[in-house]
């Protein structure tokens, strides 16, 4: 019988990668050990004690959080980001009022339909600062029978000289992603920030940020962000041979995308998604995954799961062009065809094999120009609505040329590769339709209305 693993054994079995899914209720108990993790293990006592903390996301539950901390560590300082608006003010002030230790920052959302989709957690110990970066809303259903990515920092230490070589420019990316929301409350962060060595993080940091971005801001955010970072860092020798290498973006979400592929997806998005250190001409395929009603209904949450996949009829009905780029949701391989995905990722893999990638993303960004930002006025200007964050992978980094799938150090990726195309008689969940011909896996219909 195999010992289960404490969060520290998790951890350390996660090098170089740190990269790990949610823990999910009702799939054996074996594959919610290696490369996965709870809320509770992420704030568990064996990571030292804690001093103070800072939860940035989009979806509170404050009773839910605050049981997850420790008992030792639920009265210590908390500061709660969240998007600035007249509901979730509102929220946020009634939640939060039993409990002095919390306090509330609301991140300003200036451009019309953004959101404060960053999900970060500042944590501080006696020994130093880790930062996490993750996928889930901090409500009890995005923990439980969910597909939800995360990211683990080391604890950083302290600086104590002044010399640092952070190889990945994440604490300078870091700094400039938390000034943007120009809040007194995180000061404290901000300078909590420099005081630390992050030295030993090996991932990238792509973030975005409600703007229309210009001149040198243009590649400091969003999906141009991304171009600069993988024209930069991919490091490939002769990386030409991977003109053709197939892309993937997997996501929960959906925005208004154009006409045609070519209004913003395979002309803006899918530029930067396929730069390496070279450009190259030719379009390499796009595969897109997200899940079918089919996937929905056979979850174990059955339709309700599809209650975090909002993609709506409005959009929907505007693109039928993009049904033929959509892959089924399918993880076999970590037992969880059945949880719904809400983690956001991007790959590229080496070739149309799949069992090398060049890099790895996750982030909060749905596919959407709200999260990754289109380009205006004749490409002068990144207009981007929401705040986003996410770190990428990329092999050099870890010093190595491609991530193996399969061979140790693995990359522990979330789902089956290649992706499987949806069948004919598939079709995209849409969360304002109804579905009442056949139950789902609790015996429910979906009526929306
Ligand atoms: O994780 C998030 O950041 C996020 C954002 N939005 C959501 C919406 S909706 O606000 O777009 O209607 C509806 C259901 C789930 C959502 C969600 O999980």
């Amino acid at each position: 019988t195999s010992k289960n693993l404490s969060p520290i054994e998790k951890l350390e079995q996660s090098e170089p990668f740190r990269f790990f899914l949610t823990t999910v209720h009702g799939i054996p108990n074996i594959h919610n050990q290696a490369n996965a993790m709870s809320f509770k293990e992420i704030l568990s006592t064996q990571h030292g004690q804690l001093v103070r903390s800072a939860q940035f996301n989009y979806m509170f539950d404050i009773e839910f959080i605050l049981e997850q901390y420790p008992s030792e560590f639920r009265l210590k300082p908390l500061l709660i980001v969240y998007g600035d608006s007249r509901h979730d003010n509102h929220s946020m002030k009634l939640q939060s009022s039993p409990y002095p230790q919390i306090e509330l920052c609301p991140a300003r959302l200036d451009i019309p339909y953004g959101t404060h989709h960053t999900k970060m957690m500042f944590l501080l110990y006696e020994t130093g600062l880790r930062i996490v970066i993750h996928t889930a809303n901090l409500i009890e259903q995005d923990w439980k029978q969910k597909t939800q990515g995360i990211w683990i920092s080391p604890i950083c230490p302290k600086l104590n000289d002044r010399t640092e070589e952070c190889k990945t420019n994440f604490k300078k990316d870091l700094i400039q992603y938390v000034e943007r929301y120009r809040a007194k409350q995180l000061q404290f962060w901000l300078k909590t920030i420099t005081e630390h060595d992050f030295s030993n993080i090996n991932v990238h940091l792509i973030g975005s940020v409600p703007g229309r971005h210009t001149g040198p801001d243009m590649n400091k955010f969003g999906h141009l962000k991304l171009r600069q970072t993988l024209k930069t860092y991919s490091g490939l020798e002769n990386d030409a041979q991977y003109s053709l290498a197939p892309i993937v973006g997997q996501f929960s979400s959906i925005g208004s995308l154009g006409a045609t592929a070519n209004s913003w997806l395979t002309k803006e998005f899918l530029t930067s998604l396929k730069q390496l250190s070279s450009s190259a001409l030719e379009s390499p395929e796009l595969k897109l995954i997200y899940p079918s009603v089919e996937n929905v209904r056979t979850s174990l949450e059955g339709y309700m799961a599809g209650g975090s996949l909002p993609y709506n009829i409005q959009n929907a009905m505007k693109q039928g062009w993009l049904v033929n780029f959509l892959h089924q949701w399918k993880a076999d391989h970590r037992q969880r065809s059945r949880a719904s995905p809400h983690i956001k990722t991007y790959l590229r893999a080496a070739n149309d094999q799949y069992k090398q990638l060049l890099w790895f993303l996750v982030t909060s960004a749905n596919l959407s120009k709200a999260a990754w930002g289109v380009l205006e006025k004749n490409n002068t200007q990144l207009m981007i609505r929401s705040y986003e964050i996410g770190v990428l992978f990329i092999p050099k980094q870890f010093s190595q040329s491609v991530f193996s799938i399969s061979d140790s150090p693995a990359f522990p990726i979330p789902y089956d590769l290649p992706p499987v195309k949806y069948q004919s008689t598939d079709k995209p969940w849409i969360v304002d339709v109804a579905y009442k011909n056949q139950p789902d896996s609790h015996g429910n219909m979906w009526d929306p209305s």
